[in-house]
């Protein structure tokens, strides 16, 4: 898998998918950017009447539940519905899973719709799975994501989800597969909007990758590497934001793979 991953990074380039995002309003930004500098084309909509229209030319949903509202939550609903109905993959991220029960409710009946994928950190994962010790602070883990691994086999278990767990180390789960990447840096957590990135680059991937494994594996990597990569040349979280967009768009394969820790 590890020589293969890089060439699912040029397919992405090539192939350019179309990915849909109901996300929050703090990220709109700079989620659209991280989908531009990998090569994919973001959209991002909301209208109920457009709903049916977008998924059948879309290659990828992203619902992001980081702003609900409950308009949107109707959104999510009939994306979620018209993705299934359409083949299309759509990935689940829970920003703030635990918080209130008024998220974990709209949760458990978005996740009742079957994501090809879910990725949040470790503390939404737990939560997701109802396996949080703590009440979730907000949007921030206070978990590593290793602790969140059993919850992470649950959610795989009972909806069939592959789950990306992100964190120091990313934890990839996939029925008996469970795949670990050591790469990224702490300052990305000073930065609002980068699990939300994770998020949509691992729909692009998965929206033209057949190996929805690889594609996590290659899409997770990606934004790790392109973090600790950026990071070596950054002062602070504005100089990072800026600068992993640049390496997103410009990573070499020999970066990639001289950078690339993983365990299979
Ligand atoms: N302590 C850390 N060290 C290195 N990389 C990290 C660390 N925490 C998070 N990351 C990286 O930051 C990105 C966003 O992950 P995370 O902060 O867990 O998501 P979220 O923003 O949803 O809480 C991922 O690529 C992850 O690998
Ligand atoms: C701060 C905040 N509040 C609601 S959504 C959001 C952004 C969360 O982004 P991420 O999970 O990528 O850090
Ligand atoms: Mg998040």
């Amino acid at each position: 898998m590890k020589e293969s991953l890089y060439t699912h990074i040029e397919t992405v380039r090539k192939q350019a998918p179309l990915v849909q995002n109901i996300t929050n309003y703090v990220v709109m930004n700079n989620t659209a950017n991280a989908l531009l500098a990998i090569g994919a084309s973001p959209i991002m909509a909301h209208a109920h009447p457009e709903m049916a229209a977008m998924q059948k030319i879309c290659n990828a949903l992203v619902i992001n539940i980081g702003t609900l509202d409950e308009y949107w939550v109707e959104s999510m609903r009939i994306a979620a519905t018209e993705a299934n109905h359409n083949n299309k993959p759509w990935v689940l991220d829970p920003v703030g899973a635990g918080a209130t029960p008024y998220r974990d409710e709209v949760l458990s009946r978005l996740i009742e719709l079957k994501p090809t994928a879910i990725r949040g950190n470790a503390s939404e994962i737990q939560a997701l799975a109802k396996l949080n010790k703590t009440q979730t602070k907000g949007v921030d883990s206070t978990s590593a994501s290793s602790e969140a691994v059993q919850a992470g086999q649950i959610l795989n278990k009972t909806y069939g989800a592959l789950v990306v767990i992100s964190g120091e180390t990313d934890i990839i789960i996939d029925g008996d597969q469970l795949i670990k990447i050591d790469n990224g840096n702490a300052l990305m957590t000073k930065i609002t909007g980068m699990g939300c990135s994770a998020t949509a680059i691992l729909a692009a991937f998965i929206g033209v990758i057949p190996n929805k494994t690889e594609a996590a594996v290659a899409a997770t990597a990606l934004m790790s590497i392109c973090g600790e990569l950026a990071a070596q040349t950054s002062n602070g979280p504005g100089s990072l934001q800026v600068n992993i967009l640049d390496m997103l768009h410009s990573i070499t394969e020999k970066q990639f793979q001289e950078t690339l820790k993983i365990s299979i």
